[in-house]
């Protein structure tokens, strides 16, 4: 079994149990239900925008242990005085070291750019309980879900505002969307091996209609990298482990961000 079947056999069997423990109705009545969310499409189209989606990430299946010491707190402070575009929040525990409390800590915090909800979504359950936690977009990874899936639950998350990141990384799982006016991210690891190259993006790119946007996600480490990028039509950039590997990923993602212009 490849570590992604195995994220995802532990995220359904942790999804049917939480909906023991939480009802739907007590998600729809949390106030973070009821508030508008911030659109991520508009932030990547900002013309004075970064395009910089700054990831919070404790821990990885590829790395281990990241940073175990910087908290939610001083991470967002950092990356919204950067002006990133959005945060991307891994709430996933047992693969990622990460909590659904984290969000909400950067909620508190952060009212003015788009939050993430950057897990594997695998029931529409998880969906509302985004927007209950209060985030404003959430991921729908083209590997682990079938088109009929992808549809669906795109459906879910825009009839309650979200905005959606569509996860792929190969013309197969591209196939299984359909492109009309999306966020496409294009992940240049591979989930299932780990490889990183961004070529992955650069190979995609031209499949994507102009009416999408495109998002170029891992490995990124240098500005000239999204320099280049840009030249092949892409909008956002998904960095985690670039800032999260320093003391300060605040402070590093203010840096990387003065070089881009
Ligand atoms: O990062 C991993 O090891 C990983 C393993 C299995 C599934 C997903 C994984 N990562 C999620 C991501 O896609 C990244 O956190 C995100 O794109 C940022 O990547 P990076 O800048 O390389 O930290």
């Amino acid at each position: 079994m490849n570590i992604l079947d195995k994220i995802i056999a532990h995220k359904k069997r942790e999804v049917a149990l939480q909906k023991t423990e939480v009802e739907l109705k007590r998600l729809v009545e949390s106030p973070a239900f009821k508030r508008t969310p911030i659109s991520l499409m508009d932030s990547l189209r900002d013309p004075n925008g970064t395009g910089i989606i700054a990831e919070y990430k404790r821990q990885s299946p590829s790395k281990g242990i990241i940073n175990d010491t910087s908290t939610i707190q001083e991470v967002t402070e950092g990356y919204l005085e950067a002006n990133v575009a959005a945060q991307s929040i891994l709430t996933d525990k047992e693969f990622f070291g990460g909590t659904i409390l984290d969000l909400v800590q950067a909620r508190e915090i952060n009212n003015t750019k788009p939050i993430l909800r950057k897990d594997f979504i695998v029931d529409g359950y998880q969906i509302v309980e985004a927007k209950a936690i209060g985030a404003d977009v959430i991921l729908l990874i083209a590997a682990c879900l079938t088109a009929k899936e992808l549809k669906q639950f795109g459906n879910l998350a825009e009839d309650l505002g979200l905005d959606v990141l569509y996860e792929v990384h190969n013309q197969q799982e591209l196939d299984k969307i359909e492109l009309d006016n999306k966020i496409i991210g294009i992940n240049n690891r591979n989930l299932k091996t780990f490889e990183v190259d961004l070529e992955h993006s650069i190979a995609l790119a031209k499949q994507i209609p102009d009416n999408c946007i495109k998002v170029s996600e891992s490995g990124i480490s240098d500005p000239r990298t999204i320099i280049g990028l840009r030249e092949f039509g892409f909008q956002g950039f998904l960095i985690g482990e670039n800032f999260m590997k320093t003391e300060n990923p605040g402070f590093s993602c203010k840096e990387f961000v003065k070089r881009l212009t």
